[in-house]
């Protein structure tokens, strides 16, 4: 088994235990009174390359990152430094998240907010929705292609908006196939954690220019931020470094101002 299906084993467990304690119709309603979905793809193009701030614990790679005691204040200094999404991890087993994360976070801040997980079946989109999120993540190397077409469709029916995961050629043929709007180029590959920077580089221009883009994973600061953005991302996600670093409203202002700097958008 690969690390990708270890995680998915663990998340269909924990689903399950979920679906028997709250059902489909209790969430459906606690959807229903959320706070109307936000748009994200608003937030994430245009000009300068805009950061998607995540609040994340630990994760399989690297094991605990940080504690956290206070996701909603953390997310808070991201919103003051700039960010223009907020990224809640909620998986529990292997980066200590919860959908409690994501309710507080939702109170906490006005910025589109990302529900990170494993996402195998449309319950999980209602949870996204009951508990604030706007936007979900779907990771296709998760997914079987009818999966990742029907959850796109649903997740978008009910107002949120799918950032479509891929980390090489074959995915971002099926995410493309599956007509996604938002597509996120992991650099990190889920089956065996290896960090490879340049595969946003090389499939960014596999993507339609209408396509938003952003580069995931393994931004260490300012600089990567710049590879990424000459290589034509729209966004980038953060998470490590930013939970890691003192001073994480400072960190993302860094990010946000190299992101800023037109000269940077040179040659695209
Ligand atoms: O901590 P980093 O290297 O800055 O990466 C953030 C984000 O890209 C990463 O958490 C991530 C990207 N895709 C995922 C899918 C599942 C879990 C986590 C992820």
């Amino acid at each position: 088994m690969n690390v990708l299906e270890e995680i998915l084993d663990g998340v269909r467990a924990d689903l399950a235990e979920r679906q028997e304690r709250v059902s489909l119709e209790e969430l459906k309603e606690r959807a229903a009174k959320a706070p109307s979905a936000k748009d994200a793809v608003s937030a994430l193009k245009g000009q300068g390359v805009r950061v998607i701030a995540e609040v994340k614990r630990r994760s399989p790679s690297k094991g605990p990152l940080a504690e956290i005691a206070d996701p909603a204040g953390l997310a808070a200094e991201y919103e003051a430094g700039g960010a223009s999404v907020i990224s809640v991890l909620t998986e529990r087993r292997r980066f200590g998240g919860s959908l409690e994360d994501l309710a507080a976070v939702r109170a906490a801040v006005d910025l589109p907010i990302l529900r990170k997980d494993f996402i195998v079946s449309s319950y999980q989109l209602w949870e996204a929705r009951a508990h604030g999120a706007d936007m979900v993540l779907l990771i296709v190397a998760a997914l079987d292609q009818n999966a990742l077409v029907s959850l796109i469709d649903r997740a978008e029916s009910i107002g949120l908006t799918p950032l479509v995961e891929v980390h090489d050629e074959e995915e971002l043929e099926r995410a493309l196939a599956a007509e996604a709007r938002v597509i996120g180029v992991n650099a990190r590959n889920l089956k065996t954690l290896e960090v490879d920077r340049s595969t946003f580089a090389r499939l960014a221009p596999k993507i339609p220019s209408e396509v938003v883009k952003i580069a995931e994973s393994g931004v260490r600061g300012p600089h990567d931020l710049i590879q990424y953005a000459n290589a034509g991302a729209d966004a980038v996600l953060v998470g490590e470094s930013l939970v890691r670093g003192r001073d994480p409203r400072g960190a993302v202002a860094d990010l946000v101002a190299a992101g800023a700097h037109p000269a940077l958008r040179h040659g695209r």
